[in-house]
């Protein structure tokens, strides 16, 4: 039997729909939720995924600026954008591409947003109220990847979840949201000694490593559900995950495509989160007029 394939671009385009709708409820109380992306750089890659974001921004009804900026900026010159950015009422939402050319600091970059306005939410704030089990803002690749479980009744209640690869960005975020949703959560890094022994125990499987090919059918419980959160760009032009395809499938119960699984899920919660930055604003005006 083969997986059933989740179709992370029909989801993504769903949430995005009532993303739109709430946009223009808001608007009808004065506020259009505007979001910045700032990318430093010429890399072509990221001037794709930003034309991506701030197209799904303009298809939802949001206000969104990109502000691109030469490759040499100083330090002080992009936490000043940043500043100004935080000050700016119009934005609700601040997205600092990564990674940043080597010469600038991204932590402190990070550390430099608005915490309410920190949408992607990596500030070490918004790290700690998730670990602490009060998020604010929920980073948008791991939500996604929840959201997807959740539209595939993939309960992660009491389940093994096997996370390979811990970064700030995914895995650990990632590992934070499983947990909270009652799963039994291992987080697997490079250093692991047999990493597909601990595959193999996944009722839920995520994979963020960045090495195409890192996990196969073999490594993959029979029934599994295997979310593949890798887009790597291979010589010939192909976009591949980090999950052999061909092979899992074979195993797996469900498994995310790449492209059009987590990729388009990543942006529609972009949007989600700076809806919900805009709504706090209003609902904090609110409190503060009465
Ligand atoms: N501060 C920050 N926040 C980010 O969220 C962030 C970032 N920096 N730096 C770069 C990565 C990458 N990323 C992607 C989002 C969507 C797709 C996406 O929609 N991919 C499509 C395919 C796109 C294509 O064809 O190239 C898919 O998987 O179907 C890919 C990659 C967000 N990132």
């Amino acid at each position: 039997m083969t997986a059933r394939i989740i179709d992370g671009k029909a989801l993504a385009a769903s949430i995005r729909e009532e993303v739109a709708q709430q946009v223009a409820t808001l608007k009808t109380q004065g506020v259009t939720p505007g979001l910045a992306v700032v990318l430093v750089g010429d890399d072509p890659a990221s001037h794709v995924y930003v034309r991506n974001k701030a197209a799904a921004c303009e298809k939802a009804g949001l206000h969104s600026e990109i502000i691109r900026l030469d490759k040499d900026i100083s330090q002080a010159q992009l936490l000043s954008v940043v500043h100004k950015l935080n000050d700016d009422p119009r934005i609700h939402g601040i997205l600092v591409q990564l990674p940043l050319p080597p010469h600038l600091n991204s932590h402190i970059v990070i550390e430099a947003i608005s915490a309410a306005k920190d949408v992607d939410g990596f500030h070490i704030s918004n790290a700690g109220l998730l670990m602490t089990g009060k998020p604010l803002f929920r980073p948008c690749t791991p939500y996604g990847v929840m959201k997807m479980l959740e539209a595939e009744n993939v309960s992660p209640w009491g389940a093994e979840a096997v996370i390979v690869g811990a970064s700030n960005i995914v895995g650990k975020p990632m590992a934070m949201l499983l947990l909270a949703a009652g799963a039994t959560v291992t987080l697997c890094n490079s250093k692991t000694r047999d990493l597909a022994a601990q595959t193999r125990r996944a009722d839920i499987l995520v994979v963020a490593t960045g090495k195409p090919g890192m996990v196969n059918g073999d490594m993959i419980k029979p029934g599994a559900t295997v979310i593949d959160v890798g887009i790597n760009r291979l010589p010939d032009g192909r976009l591949v995950g980090d999950v052999e395809f061909e092979s899992a499938k074979e195993v797996a119960g469900a498994i995310t495509p790449v492209p059009g699984g987590v990729g388009p899920m990543t942006i529609a919660m972009l949007l989600v989160n700076t809806l919900e930055a805009a709504e706090r604003c209003v609902s904090l005006s609110a409190t503060q007029e009465a």
